[in-house]
């Protein structure tokens, strides 16, 4: 059934920014969640990626702004900084007309003038955890006021290491709260700790066949470690993506991953946590504006970033474990469009390959790798295309001296071999550097400890103000089941 947003009892104000932001029927999500949002209920909110949950918490949360309280009234947590920016923008959107305050706190970015945005009054923050503590901290941020939690990507945010960040910043804000979680992926495990925080809350679990989009093609390769790199730029060749994301395990893996595309001649940037905020912002803001075509990343990236035109997601390496799987191949095919996605797996991978297709309940595609004449045949192919669209398109009068030129010499079919050739990008053999990953572990079984993770880093600063402090490596490697401890020490 359609449900069109007039339908959910929101004020015009939000209604028309919803017509400003282009939405006409409400994704179902968004039918689901939006009154339940309204009636102040506590709500776990699953649906796949790409499905509009942004818009599904974003639009009650504003409605519930009383626009002539100054305080903070509602706060979203976000496990990255590039989400929590991104989240912020879409709140902003959804404020357009009823004009409430929008501010994002994250790490990476001056603290001082992120206290001096504090004191003009947001009454809608979204932040990464991290940050949000130093804040709370140092009593530079204040939510006694505020009645609405959102945890987006709940399921990352409860995980393990940054599960008592949360408790840390819950136990600031007041008990008679509304609380809204969301995700693609809800583990039971963690939907059990989750519903510590929450008010009898209700599970709203879009029913899907599959965890994936029916619109994301899934493949599967099987190859070598040492052969990965050559697979991965025959494959850009061929499939020529719009935009591309290629998942990296680890930030040397993304640093020698983007370097070598580089070398190769494509526009490549890396971004993943080490990398200094001004770095980051910049490859993704090429990435957007389509100066670079490669996005190498750990899965800093992976989780909720909404880039329209990725239309290909390359796991260079298989992720870790199927959430992250669902979560990096849903950079694409998002709000209906089409999207492809390609997993390299080595032999000692296929374990891990299973185990995914098991938790989505979908099999993914066998494909073999293509090998060098069908990569040069693929090249060929963007060329001959290149060439129709110039003939549609452009005024050739200027050139047909020259080619009448070579026509006297040359019999035609020459000719335009010989443009295509020159055209044709040849086999490029520059010699480039990766170092072997070792082949990945199933973790899931047993849910053991995760391995160094990318994502979201502790400022420095906060290990002055009395709570622990480790780098972006320690925090990772503290990281634990969630099983065998619950309470914040
Ligand atoms: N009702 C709607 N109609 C059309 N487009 C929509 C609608 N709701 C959201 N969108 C668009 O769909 C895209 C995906 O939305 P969003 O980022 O909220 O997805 P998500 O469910 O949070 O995905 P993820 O699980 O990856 O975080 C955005 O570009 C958003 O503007
Ligand atoms: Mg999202």
């Amino acid at each position: 059934m359609t449900i069109m947003f007039q339908d959910l009892g929101l004020s015009s104000d939000l209604m028309k920014a919803v017509k400003r932001m282009g939405f006409e029927e409400a994704t179902p999500i968004q039918a689901q969640t939006i009154p339940l949002g309204l009636q102040k209920r506590d709500v776990i909110g699953q649906a796949q990626t790409g499905t509009g949950k942004t818009a599904a918490f974003g639009l009650p949360l504003v409605e519930k702004i009383e626009p002539t309280n100054s305080q903070i009234q509602a706060i979203v947590i976000a496990p990255t900084r590039e989400l929590a920016i991104q989240v912020s923008e879409e709140l902003y959107k959804i404020s357009y007309y009823k004009r409430a305050r929008v501010l994002p706190i994250y790490g990476g970015q001056d603290i001082n003038r992120q206290i001096r945005a504090l004191k003009k009054n947001p009454q809608i923050i979204v932040g990464t955890p991290g940050r949000l503590i130093d804040h709370i901290n140092r009593k530079t941020i204040n939510l006694q006021g505020v009645h609405t939690v959102v945890l987006d990507e709940a399921d990352e945010m409860l995980n393990m290491g940054f599960i008592e960040d949360i408790e840390a910043i819950l136990s600031n804000i007041p008990n008679e709260r509304q609380t809204l979680l969301f995700s693609a992926t809800m583990p039971d495990p963690i939907r059990m700790i989750a519903e510590r925080f929450m008010t009898n809350p209700e599970l709203v679990k879009v029913k899907a066949k599959e965890v994936t989009v029916p619109n994301i093609q899934q493949y599967s390769l099987e190859t070598q470690e040492k052969k990965k790199f050559d697979v991965l730029t025959r494959l850009l060749d061929i499939q020529s993506p719009e935009l591309a994301i290629v998942f990296g395990r680890t930030k040397r893996r993304v640093d020698e991953l983007s370097e070598a595309l580089t070398l190769r001649g494509y526009a490549a940037e890396g971004i993943h946590g080490d990398l200094s905020q001004a770095k980051r912002m910049s490859a993704l803001r090429k990435f957007k504006d389509g100066s670079i075509e490669v996005l190498v990343a750990t899965d800093v990236a992976a989780r909720g970033l909404d880039i329209s035109g990725v239309t290909h997601v390359y796991n260079f390496d298989i992720p870790q474990d199927p959430e992250s799987y669902v979560h990096r191949i849903g950079r694409t095919g998002r709000a209906g469009k089409n999207g492809v996605a390609m997993t390299f797996v080595t032999p000692r991978e296929t374990d891990m390959l299973r185990n995914i297709e098991r938790t989505t309940k979908r099999k993914m595609d066998r494909m073999k790798p293509p090998t060098l004449d069908e990569a040069l045949e693929g090249q060929q192919q963007m060329t001959t295309e290149k060439i129709r669209t110039t003939i549609d398109g452009a005024d050739l009068s200027y050139y047909k001296r020259s080619a009448q030129e070579l026509l006297e010499e040359f019999d035609s079919e020459t000719v335009v071999a010989a443009v295509i050739k020159l055209m044709t990008k040849g086999p490029d053999d520059v010699p480039v550097r990766l170092t072997d990953e070792p082949p990945a572990y199933s973790r899931s079984k047993n849910r053991s400890p995760r391995g160094k993770r990318d994502g979201q880093q502790r400022p420095s600063g906060s290990s002055k103000k009395g709570t622990r402090s480790y780098s972006e490596k320690g925090r990772s490697q503290q990281r634990r089941p969630y099983n065998k401890k619950s309470k914040s020490e």
